[in-house]
């Protein structure tokens, strides 16, 4: 299994969904992201952006969302340039979404939610050994966001929401190769970057996150399919559908959120 959530897989436990704050946070997330309170600094570079498909190894239901991961073994997979200093290796990618189109991202833009939110988490591949190591440091891991909203179909999704019914119960993993996650990017290069936490258990405070300006659509009946997933296993007597599973909105504190774009 890739390193990134094979250890935290352990970790991650339902206390979370309780609007859980780590004492003493000062960088936690999701927040809100407002346009007036953005800065624009002009010396941030575009993002460098390298994914190989044949690093793509499998879906798994978390119990949480569910997880297409990578091997994270080689530099194959990478994240580079924007705010960051070093080179980034990705590991995973998953999604928050909500019961209806009217919720579902973790981020919003003055207030505006989106249905759906594409986290893609790397870990810093040039200081540390491995994910486990990153993730407790404060430059250990960057996250490339991206806001889903409903409309055409993506037809590079469909891939993954036709591999979705194997994985509708928590701890179920499938076999998924040769996917490039570039295809969920928005053309657009423009984003916001601001220093902040995962968003699930450990909620450690050891991620850049990057957030692009512009979505991308996908179809009302894709992102249905999303919702068909469960929090709770083949065994379990009461089957809860798998939604909603976003943390609520952190204190900014004393952070600036710095755009790419004027
Ligand atoms: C173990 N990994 C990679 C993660 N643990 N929590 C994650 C959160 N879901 S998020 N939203 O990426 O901070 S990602
Ligand atoms: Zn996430």
């Amino acid at each position: 299994l890739a390193g990134c959530s094979y250890k935290l897989r352990h970790q991650l436990h339902p206390v979370w969904q309780s609007p859980l704050s780590v004492p003493g946070g000062r960088r936690q997330s999701p927040i809100n992201i407002t346009l007036r309170d953005s800065l624009h600094d002009p010396h941030l570079k575009p993002l460098k952006i390298r994914y190989d498909p044949n690093t793509c190894t499998q879906i798994w239901n978390n119990g949480y969302s569910f997880l297409v991961e990578f091997d994270d073994s080689t530099d194959k997979s990478t994240l580079s340039g924007g705010p960051l200093l070093n080179q980034y290796r990705l590991c995973q990618f998953h999604f928050h979404w909500g019961e209806s189109n009217a919720v579902g991202s973790e981020h919003t833009i003055d207030g505006t939610l989106f249905p759906a939110e594409l986290h893609l988490v790397h870990w810093n591949s040039s200081k540390y050994k491995s994910f486990e190591e990153a993730v407790m440091e404060g430059d250990g891991l960057a996250v490339v966001a991206v806001f889903l909203k409903i409309g055409k179909r993506h037809e590079g999704l469909q891939k993954l929401v036709d591999a979705l019914p194997a994985v509708r119960h928590k701890d179920s993993v499938v076999e998924f190769t040769s996917f490039n996650p570039s295809c969920l990017l928005p053309t657009c290069l423009d984003y916001w970057t601001y220093s902040g936490s995962l968003t699930t258990p450990p909620l450690t405070e050891s991620v850049a996150w990057i957030i692009k300006k512009r979505p991308v659509e996908v179809s009302h009946d894709q992102l249905a399919v999303f919702r068909s997933l469960l929090f709770t296993s083949a065994d379990e007597e009461e089957q809860k559908s798998m939604v909603n599973n976003f943390r609520l909105q952190q204190p900014l504190m004393n952070r600036t959120v710095r755009s790419s774009f004027s």
